[in-house]
């Protein structure tokens, strides 16, 4: 849909339901995986990306945050994204979380759309899991995929659905099991899943969810540690996207302090993340130096990727939905 700007034209306005219509994994993928490298090359390089730490304001009077998130690629494309998270929205029958994003013109400054965020969130997130469980499970020389391989998901909210989704799509799991505080949400979400073709089950506690998987993707709104070594197999993967706030951990510190701990920016795990910074566990590598073979993958033992989230990933995901109907209008 398109509206009248004030001063500057057709602005461009995109629904979340849009952004799912047009926005395919086999898309963003490749987009996510080019983003994770520029960010690591940075601004003083022409293909590098641009973006500050997220400014945090913390709402302590209504348990909320209001994060911005300013980011641009390579002098093609720049966005901003404001967002909350109220984690006791939910029990209000309200989204945890909400976000715009602003899409700019970087030539001339002016804003080209405004997109909401929701849906771009849920699915540059579990793409950016996507690229660092494929780097490092086919560094482990681990081509399995369907029934040899276990998929865990917990938690049963947006993030919990889309890194099922983006998992049974990369590896075509027989297994994804999932578990999640309150039963009937677990239900909900595995009924969800089959519906779609992706075969799920529920556990009735994490060690349950956890101790046959090859890959974890840890997407709960905890703010203390969940996941423990001891239920773990040796050679598993973990995705962690929650806790990204200093004060809130999902994972055991003797986990993350005996893993092999990748991350998406080195900068926001060590002022974002309470997993990193309350055990004092040492971050090996940004995913965008693995991609660019700067560092070898190392997998001889447990593998994190402690996901904070970039801005410049809704950069290029709201790029992306943008060109896509764009495109669409003109055929
Ligand atoms: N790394 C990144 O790029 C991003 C991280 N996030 C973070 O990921 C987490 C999940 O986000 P959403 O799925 O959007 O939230 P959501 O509100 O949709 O789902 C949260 C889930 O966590 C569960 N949960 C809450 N407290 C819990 C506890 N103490 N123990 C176990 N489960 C608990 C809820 O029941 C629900 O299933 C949040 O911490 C969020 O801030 C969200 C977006 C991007
Ligand atoms: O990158 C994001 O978007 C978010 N990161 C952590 C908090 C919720 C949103």
């Amino acid at each position: 849909m398109s509206i009248k700007g004030m001063s500057q034209g057709l602005l461009r306005w995109v629904s979340d339901d849009q952004v799912r219509r047009v926005l395919t994994w086999d898309l963003l993928l490749p987009a996510v995986r080019q983003v994770l490298q520029a960010f690591t090359l940075g601004p003083d390089h022409c293909d590098g990306a641009v973006q500050p730490l997220r400014s945090r304001i913390k709402v302590n009077q209504h348990n909320g945050i209001l994060l911005t998130m300013p980011g641009m690629m390579a002098g093609s494309s720049m966005t901003v994204k404001i967002l909350t998270a109220y984690p006791d929205n939910s029990a209000k029958g309200l989204p945890s979380h909400s976000s715009t994003i602003l899409h700019m013109d970087p030539k001339t400054g002016l804003i080209e759309a405004i997109l909401e965020g929701n849906a771009i969130t849920e699915m540059r997130t579990a793409a950016a899991s996507a690229v660092a469980t494929l780097e490092i499970m086919s560094a482990r020389d681990d081509q399995r995929r369907g029934k040899d391989l276990v998929v865990a998901v917990l938690g049963a909210g947006a993030q919990a659905y889309s890194h099922a989704r983006v998992m049974a799509h990369i590896l075509k799991t027989d297994k994804v099991v999932v578990w999640a505080r309150r039963t009937e949400a677990a239900d909900q979400f595995c009924q969800t899943l089959q519906a779609e073709g992706i075969p799920a089950m529920v556990a009735a506690t994490v060690q349950e969810a956890v101790v046959d998987a090859d890959v974890i993707n840890c997407c709960t709104a905890t703010s203390t540690p969940l996941l423990q070594a001891a239920w773990i197999k040796p050679m598993a993967h973990i995705n962690s996207v929650g806790a990204p706030h200093p004060d809130h951990q999902e994972l055991e510190e003797e986990l993350i302090r005996n893993a092999i701990v990748y991350t998406d920016s080195y900068n926001s795990a060590k002022n974002e993340s309470g997993d990193v910074i309350k055990s004092g566990a040492a971050v090996y590598a940004e995913i965008g130096e693995i991609l660019l073979q700067r560092k070898p993958v190392l997998t001889d033992r447990i593998t994190i990727f402690k996901s904070l989230g970039l801005a410049v990933e809704d950069t290029v995901a709201a790029q992306l939905v943008c060109e896509l109907l764009k495109a669409e209008e003109n055929q």
